[in-house]
């Protein structure tokens, strides 16, 4: 298959370990292991130490909305070269159209309250976000560690809670069959009950990232 913006179901569950998420609301998938715990450890290790409050596009006014910390990760380290690989290997997506991947690191008592990855078609950060590289079409993420209590993502619309687990990629396409942007990927990473939350997050475009 010659290298594009796009995955599908069918090139995601090639993958032995990839499971769909039952729903026709949404295309979600989910594989245990898909890192192994020395690179997590190794992914914690840059977060840790390039970690800077996290924001949000499309502000609500609730700045409690997203309390955890952020890093951008670099893209020359190498244990986000080996992890870059892996996800393209997985998802048959051309790099170029990947955000940099970041890192999120949440602490006890935050989280990141219910939202969707991709921006608003008509919001007033559109131009600001999108204008180059366009929508984010799909997320992948992946859970480094597991906290002792609390967590884990819920996806609201089907009920669906996903525990972190060491290594466990969650991903999910932003949009309908249609293309148009899919509501029902509301989700919303909850609070950490006890101990620290480490995860990678990767947004891909719908055009190369440039
Ligand atoms: O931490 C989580 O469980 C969800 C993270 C997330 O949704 C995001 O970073 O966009
Ligand atoms: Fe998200």
């Amino acid at each position: 298959m010659p290298a594009s913006g796009e995955s599908s179901a069918t090139r995601l569950l090639d993958r032995p370990g990839v499971q769909r998420i039952p729903s026709d609301k949404l295309e979600l998938f989910q594989c245990r292991d898909f890192l192994g715990a020395e690179l997590c450890e190794r992914l914690i290790g840059l977060i840790d130490r390039d970690r800077r409050p996290s924001t949000i596009a499309d502000d609500n006014g609730d700045k409690y909305f997203r309390t955890s910390e952020t890093c951008d990760l670099q893209p020359g380290e190498p244990a986000v070269v080996e992890l870059e690989a892996l996800l393209a290997e997985l998802t048959g997506i051309d790099p170029a159209y990947g955000e940099p991947v970041q890192g999120q690191r949440y602490a006890q008592g935050q989280e990141f309250k219910a939202h969707t990855d991709y921006f608003e078609p008509n919001g007033v950060d559109w131009d600001r976000y999108c204008s180059v590289a366009g929508q984010r079409s799909w997320t992948f993420m992946v859970y480094l560690n597991e906290p002792q209590a609390g967590g884990a993502t819920r996806f609201k619309t089907i009920k669906k809670t996903i525990q972190p687990e060491t290594g466990k990629l969650v991903g999910w396409n932003n949009r309908r069959p249609d293309g148009r942007v899919n509501p029902n990927t509301l989700h919303h990473g909850m609070k950490v009950r006890a101990g620290v939350k480490y995860v990678i997050t990767k947004w891909y475009r719908e055009k190369p990232w440039g």
